[in-house]
């Protein structure tokens, strides 16, 4: 690095590091010219496993500390933090990756410049690396007793502990945890899913009493691949016109309005529930099947209950855990910590691991978004309270998704891979009030309609 002298003095003089050191000592690390190094954005700062076993202070700018190359965040460290100390310490090779989030200039020493130093600055280097280490492992601890339960007794979502790791994609550089991620996820529009344009147009029609399944068929009809999977559903046993349906007209003359709509929200909901989700170890497809099994089975429910819920539950239950495709970036840069949670919790399920860890979970975040969609309120509501629909009160609906959700988890469509299933609220139970042979057809009636949709549901 090219910069003068002064310039080095006067970054050196701004950082707590240097605090201790005199005019002179100062100068003295300032002087040599080969120890300031600069790292422009993205580039590795210490490679996991290499040799090289030198000091580095950060003078300006901030890192990532990353157990391996795309793994979850360790730390974010910033300007005055020591780097590198590890394996400088004990000789040992590299223990982790660190890249550079934006410029950086840092000071780097090998083991022979150090050892020029008089030992009095070797001393105060030493003093301050250790600090360093005691500030580290103070907060390991107090993130460790925050997720554990036995925190300072604060909610997680009023006290958010000191862990940070930097936004998916966002532009802030540390990310917090309950209100304040709330707060980050709504403000950051991007990050917000749009309405698919085909259940945009659908909501929007059946807004008017008088839209017909005719004009319904209208909107799909330029859409090959819908048309296709319309008419094979419209044939399947969930139905029971089999073979006899061959256009999208009669198709929707048959189905009606509100099952044609069903449909083809279902269909068009694949572009937002279709993708994979590493954080909830779910494979392209996944949420998807799990969602309209949810979504049918919820409606059947109702329907079985005559309850007034039949209109939305069909559209709550597809909906239900579309918080996860928020969540997940979030959830994959805590993945280390989310994993070490649940494999310490048996029995927790995800959902216990986003509000402990997060401070919320999905429902909160799947109910932001279908308010910003503008559903009705009683579909966010549902959906907000489906993990502890107890907190909903007599509010059908939510019992309704609740027993669906976990119904569906139980015949083998789970929404998350790998974790502990969800347990069924005993209200719940005594809401929905359905004998055991009705539900299971509900059940079967989704997997049926799952078999109609079968190529574009299991497509590779
Ligand atoms: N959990 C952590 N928090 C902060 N820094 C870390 C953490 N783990 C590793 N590092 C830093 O990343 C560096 C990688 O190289 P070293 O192993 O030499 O030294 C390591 C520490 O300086």
């Amino acid at each position: 690095m090219g910069s003068s002298l002064v310039e080095k003095l006067s970054i050196i003089n701004r950082l707590g590091f240097f605090n201790s050191f005199t005019a002179d000592e100062k100068r003295q690390v300032a002087s040599e010219d080969s120890h300031f190094q600069v790292y422009d954005p993205g580039t590795v700062v210490i490679r996991k496993g290499s040799s090289d076993q030198s000091l580095l202070i950060i003078l300006s700018g901030s890192v990532a500390v990353a157990e391996g190359t795309g793994d979850a965040v360790l730390a974010i460290l910033k300007a005055g933090e020591v780097l590198g100390e590890m394996a400088f310490l004990t000789e040992t090779r590299r223990t982790a990756q660190v890249i550079a989030r934006e410029p950086v200039i840092a000071l780097k020493l090998d083991r022979l410049m150090f050892e020029k130093f008089p030992a009095p600055i070797r001393e105060k280097f030493k003093d301050q690396i250790i600090m360093k280490l005691v500030t580290r492992l103070d907060m390991a601890n107090r993130e460790l007793t925050r997720y554990r339960g036995t925190g300072n007794g604060g909610s997680p979502a009023e006290t958010p502990g000191p862990f940070r790791v930097p936004a998916a994609g966002a532009a802030e550089s540390e990310l917090a945890t309950g209100r304040d991620l709330i707060r980050k996820i709504v403000s950051n529009t991007t990050s917000l899913p749009a309405m698919p344009a085909v259940m945009l147009k659908v909501q929007q029609m059946l807004r008017s009493p008088a839209t017909s399944p005719a004009q319904l068929a209208k909107v799909i009809e330029t859409d090959a691949a819908m048309v296709t999977d319309i008419l094979k559903l419209a044939n399947s046993a969930f139905f029971g016109f089999r073979g006899k349906v061959s256009t999208v007209q009669h198709a929707s003359s048959l189905l009606g309005t509100r099952r044609l709509a069903e449909l083809i929200t279902a269909i068009s909901a694949g572009s937002v529930l279709g993708s994979a989700m590493r954080g909830y170890n779910l494979k392209s497809g996944d949420m998807w099947r799990h969602s309209i099994a949810v979504a049918v089975t919820a409606s059947e429910i109702a329907g079985a209950m005559s309850s007034e819920a039949v209109e939305t539950a069909y559209m709550a239950g597809l909906l239900h855990d579309v918080g996860k495709i928020i969540l997940d970036p979030y959830v994959r840069e805590r993945k280390v910590l989310f994993d070490h949670y649940l494999e310490t919790h048996p029995g927790k399920c995800i959902q216990d691991a986003e509000r402990d860890l997060l401070g919320f979970d999905h429902a909160v975040i799947a109910s932001i978004l279908c308010d910003n969609w503008s559903l009705p309120r009683a579909i966010s509501f549902a959906i907000r309270h489906h993990h502890q629909p107890a907190s909903a009160g007599d509010h059908q609906l939510a019992h309704i998704i609740h027993y669906a959700d976990i119904l569906v988890i139980q015949a083998g469509l789970a929404g998350s891979g790998g974790y502990a299933p969800p347990e069924l609220d005993p209200r719940s139970r005594s809401m929905v009030s359905l004998d055991p042979d009705t539900l299971q057809h509900s059940v079967e009636k989704a997997l049926q309609y799952m078999d109609g949709l079968k190529g574009r549901l299991f497509a590779p």
